[in-house]
Formats: structure tokens, C-alpha cells, sequence
């Protein structure tokens, strides 16, 4: 992925700068560089209308101060507000170049545009009530709301508030590399519009990455359904579920989806249903993945057929009841890549069984029951994120609050599994399926079924070709 898709914590961020100043740039260059950029979004916004800036006492301040000087130079009307005065060189220094009005933070100061910069990925104590009053006030006399980097009250690294109450922002500018808390929630949910500012940083190898549009290939001229990938869906009781599960895997391209289920029901014709025993049904060398859970059901049969299914050693993705009936003992022979899609509830079971700590961030808790299971985790949820056992991570950011309807996950695993069908490494299909389900949400119209999700599917693979 190019460098400005990955997601830096602040100590990688640290090292990240330190690289920058030892092949021979600054701080204050990079808050040059970092603040003009942002000025950029605000003169957008704000053209001339005013602006007020409110900065804090470290370089997030310190951009504030560039951001104001530069909306200056360009005709523009800014102030700023000081919260605290500068404290770090860089901030000074920047406070020294800034040649407007600096208010006080008793000033009741209105406008246009509040861009706040009163802390960014510094903040390592709650914000003191004066200050969350503060950006409150500002952000209720001003029409638009800026932050930069990151708002002021959110833990860069995590996601999480340290602040009683936050505003929204219409627009987040990140500078120099995204930051976790522009992916997760809470944080993320207050960001607005996202955008990010170039500084020059390298890639860091091990860092997290954005899930981004991926790009995808059309089928090859002599193509045929076998090695456009067959996909068993193991079903249970309930093969409505699977039926929804097995349409997505065909609309993101697997070239043939079988259903094994001991019931037989209705299916659309363009699905078979199988009702063969299921371990010789999935001696056949031609299935290239393996999806059950989804209309499993979580009775003694279906502890059964789980076990069947992943003793059967195929690429395997795991949804559903089949997260909740894992137990250590599926995988203590397996070898076989598993791809699992928990929500909260079921990443919670996962963790009871695999007896692993539900403590940390999302992202941690996700590493951690990737790392105790072996599997590639997809954990679900309004920001979802995929983490590999070998430590890879992925985050998707915030998706349609649409997809909040039953059977949407049921659609997701059938994504997944059809990319891991079609030959795609593990991880890559799992990025690859989150995309393509949340690329179909925001096509969709409002208050979307599952089953029209599902059939959204292929104007969000066609975007990847
Ligand atoms: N790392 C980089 O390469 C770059 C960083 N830049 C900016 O630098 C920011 C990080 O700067 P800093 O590390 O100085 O951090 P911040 O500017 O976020 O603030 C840190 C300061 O606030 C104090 N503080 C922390 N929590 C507080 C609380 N609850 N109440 C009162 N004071 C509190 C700290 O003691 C410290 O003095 C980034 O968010 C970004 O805006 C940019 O200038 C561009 C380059
Ligand atoms: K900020």
C-alpha cells in the first residue's frame, strides 16, 4: 500500500519525525509544512470569513499558530485563541512568526470557522472541564468546526475520549500519517470528513494499514467456475442465512457456491443445495473455501458439523454460531487458514474460549485472539478492523450506520469467502471483503435489506477493476 495509507501510533509517529529532522529537516519545518497544508483546508472552507484559531501549549498549538498566520498572508482573517501559552521550541517559534491578534481564553470570540488546535496527539491526561467548556463555547459560535489532527479530548492511539462530552467536526485534517483514533470509535465518529496532510513521512514497516479501495482482475479469458473459486457453505437449521451468505459470495465473484445442509428448502436456482454427508461432500478438491456459521444453529448437530468442516483442512472463514461453538480443541490440529468475522458479542465468546483478556483497545483486543487462535480476525462493528496473528493490522474506518440491519454479517462472510475462494492470500481477501461490503452499503440506498446489500455487491467490485 503507499506510504499515506498507514496508521502510526504517536511512538511510531515519534520515530517517524526523528527519521524526518536526521536526514536533515526540523521540527519547525515540519510544522510548516504540516500547518500551511491544513491553512489549505481551512481557506476552504472559511475563504474569508473569520477564523479562529484556538491554540494549545505543544506543536498541535503550534500548527494553530502557522494555520493563522497563513490565512493571514493570504488575505484571509484570523485570530487566535490562547488556551496556554506556547511551551514547546517549535510552538514558539511558530507564536514568534504569527504577526495577528492572540485573544485570551476569557474572550468570547465568534466567526466562521473554529479550527481546533488545542491538543492533538499529546494529550495524555483527561481534558481539564475549563477546556472542554472551552472548545464547546467556540464550537457553538462559529458555523463550521476544523480539528486538527486529531480533536482535542481524543487518545490518538485508541480511540477513546478523554473528555466528558466532545463536539462533532464537519473536517479532521491528520498530519503526516493517520492516527488509530481517525478509524475508531468513539473518536472517529466526531472527525467528520477526513483528510491528511503529506510531510514526507516514510512507510514504517510494521505499522497498521487503511483499508482502501483494492484492486481487482476480471476474470481470465479462459476462466471457468472452478478457478473463479467454489465456495461450500456448510448450513445447518436455518438456511435462510445461508442462502444471504451464498448470494453475496456469488455477486463478489466466486464462480460456484454450493450449500450443504441435511434440510432441504427452497433455493434460488442459480444455488445448488446439497444434502450429501458433509465429510465426503468436502473431500472434493475442487472447493476452494469453506463458509459455515451463517444458519448454522448451535445445537449438538451443529457442534458436529463445524468440526467436520474445519477438520476437512480448506481456507475456512468462520461467522455466526460457528464463533460462538469454537472451542481450542477445532484448532488444535488445524493448519489450514481461518478467517473469523466476530461482532462484539461473539468476539467476547471467542475470548471466554480461548481464554484471552478482554482488556485494551479494539485493535489490541482484536492482535490478542488473533495471536491465541492462530485465525485472522475481522472484528465487526461500526469500525471495523482486521488483525493477523503475525501481528498485520487493518482498519476500515467508519461505514453506513445503515448497515445496522440483521443479516448484514452473513453478507460480509460471504464476501470474505468468496475472495479467499478466488486465490486471494488470507488477510488480503479479508481486507478486500470489507471494503467491497462497505463500498456496497454506501451505494445502497437508506434502510437497505440485507439481501439488497448482497445484490449491491457487484457495482462495488466494478469500482475495483
Ligand atoms: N510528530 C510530527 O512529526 C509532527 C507533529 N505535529 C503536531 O504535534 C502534535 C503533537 O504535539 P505535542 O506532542 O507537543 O502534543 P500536543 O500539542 O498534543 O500537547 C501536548 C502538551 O499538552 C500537555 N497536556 C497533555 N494533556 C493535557 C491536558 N489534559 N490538559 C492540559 N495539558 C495537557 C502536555 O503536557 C504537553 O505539554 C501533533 O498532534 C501535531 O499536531 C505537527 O507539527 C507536524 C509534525
Ligand atoms: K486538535
Amino acid at each position: 500500500m503507499p506510504e499515506s495509507h498507514q496508521i502510526l501510533s504517536v511512538a511510531q509517529m515519534r520515530t517517524a519525525e526523528e527519521a524526518l529532522i536526521a536526514r536533515g529537516s526540523s521540527v519547525e519545518a515540519l510544522m510548516d509544512v504540516a500547518g500551511r497544508g491544513a491553512a489549505d483546508w481551512v481557506w476552504r472552507v472559511a475563504a474569508r470569513h473569520r477564523v479562529t484559531v484556538l491554540c494549545g501549549p505543544g506543536n498541535n498549538g503550534g500548527d494553530g499558530y502557522v494555520i493563522a498566520q497563513a490565512i493571514r498572508e493570504r488575505g484571509g482573517d484570523a485570530v487566535v485563541v490562547a488556551a496556554y501559552p506556547p511551551q514547546t521550541p517549535a510552538a514558539r517559534n511558530a507564536r514568534n512568526f504569527y504577526s495577528g491578534e492572540v485573544l485570551a481564553r476569557s474572550v468570547e470570540a465568534r466567526g466562521e470557522v473554529f479550527v481546533d488546535c488545542l491538543f492533538g496527539s499529546g494529550l495524555t491526561r483527561p481534558l481539564q472541564l475549563d477546556d472542554e467548556a472551552l472548545i464547546a463555547q467556540l464550537a457553538a459560535a462559529h458555523h463550521h468546526r476544523i480539528a486538527v489532527d486529531v480533536p482535542s479530548g481524543v487518545q490518538s492511539d485508541t480511540g477513546m475520549l478523554l473528555a466528558g462530552h466532545l463536539c462533532r467536526f464537519d473536517l479532521t485534517v491528520a498530519l503526516g500519517a493517520w492516527k488509530f483514533a481517525h478509524f475508531l470509535r468513539p473518536a472517529a465518529g466526531l472527525m467528520g470528513a477526513l483528510h491528511l496532510i503529506d510531510i514526507g513521512v516514510e512507510p514504517i514497516e510494521s505499522a497498521a494499514q487503511a483499508i482502501v479501495r483494492p484492486s481487482l482482475k476480471r476474470p481470465a479469458p479462459d476462466a471457468h467456475k472452478y478457478t473463479r473459486g467454489l465456495v461450500a457453505l456448510v448450513a445447518g437449521a436455518m438456511p435462510g442465512a445461508a442462502v444471504l451468505a451464498a448470494t453475496a459470495a456469488q455477486r463478489a465473484g466466486a464462480g460456484y457456491v454450493r450449500i450443504f445442509s441435511e434440510h432441504t428448502g427452497q433455493v434460488p436456482s442459480d444455488l445448488v443445495l446439497s444434502t450429501d454427508p458433509l465429510g465426503e461432500a468436502l473431500e472434493d478438491g475442487r472447493i476452494a473455501a469453506v463458509l459455515v456459521g451463517p444458519g448454522l444453529g448451535r445445537d449438538a448437530d451443529a457442534r458436529e458439523r463445524l468440526a467436520v468442516a474445519l477438520a476437512a483442512e480448506i481456507p475456512a472463514v468462520i461467522d455466526a454460531d460457528a464463533l460462538v461453538l469454537l472451542s481450542p480443541r477445532n484448532l488444535s490440529e488445524r493448519t489450514a487458514p481461518i478467517i473469523a468475522t466476530p461482532h462484539e458479542g461473539e468476539l467476547l465468546a471467542l475470548e471466554r474460549a480461548f481464554e484471552c483478556e478482554a482488556t485494551g483497545s479494539k485493535a489490541e483486543r482484536a492482535l490478542a485472539i488473533a495471536q491465541a487462535t492462530g485465525m485472522i480476525i475481522v472484528s465487526k462493528g461500526p469500525d471495523t478492523l482486521v488483525a493477523a496473528p503475525d501481528g498485520r493490522l487493518a482498519c476500515a474506518g467508519v461505514a453506513s450506520s445503515w448497515l445496522s440491519t440483521a443479516g448484514t454479517g452473513d453478507v460480509l462472510a460471504g464476501v470474505i469467502a468468496s475472495r479467499l475462494a478466488n486465490g486471494r492470500e488470507p488477510f488480503e481477501s479479508a481486507c478486500e471483503g470489507v471494503w467491497l461490503h462497505a463500498e456496497a452499503a454506501r451505494l445502497s440506498p437508506p434502510a437497505f435489506t440485507a439481501g439488497e446489500l448482497a445484490r449491491a455487491i457487484p457495482q462495488a467490485l466494478g469500482a475495483c477493476l
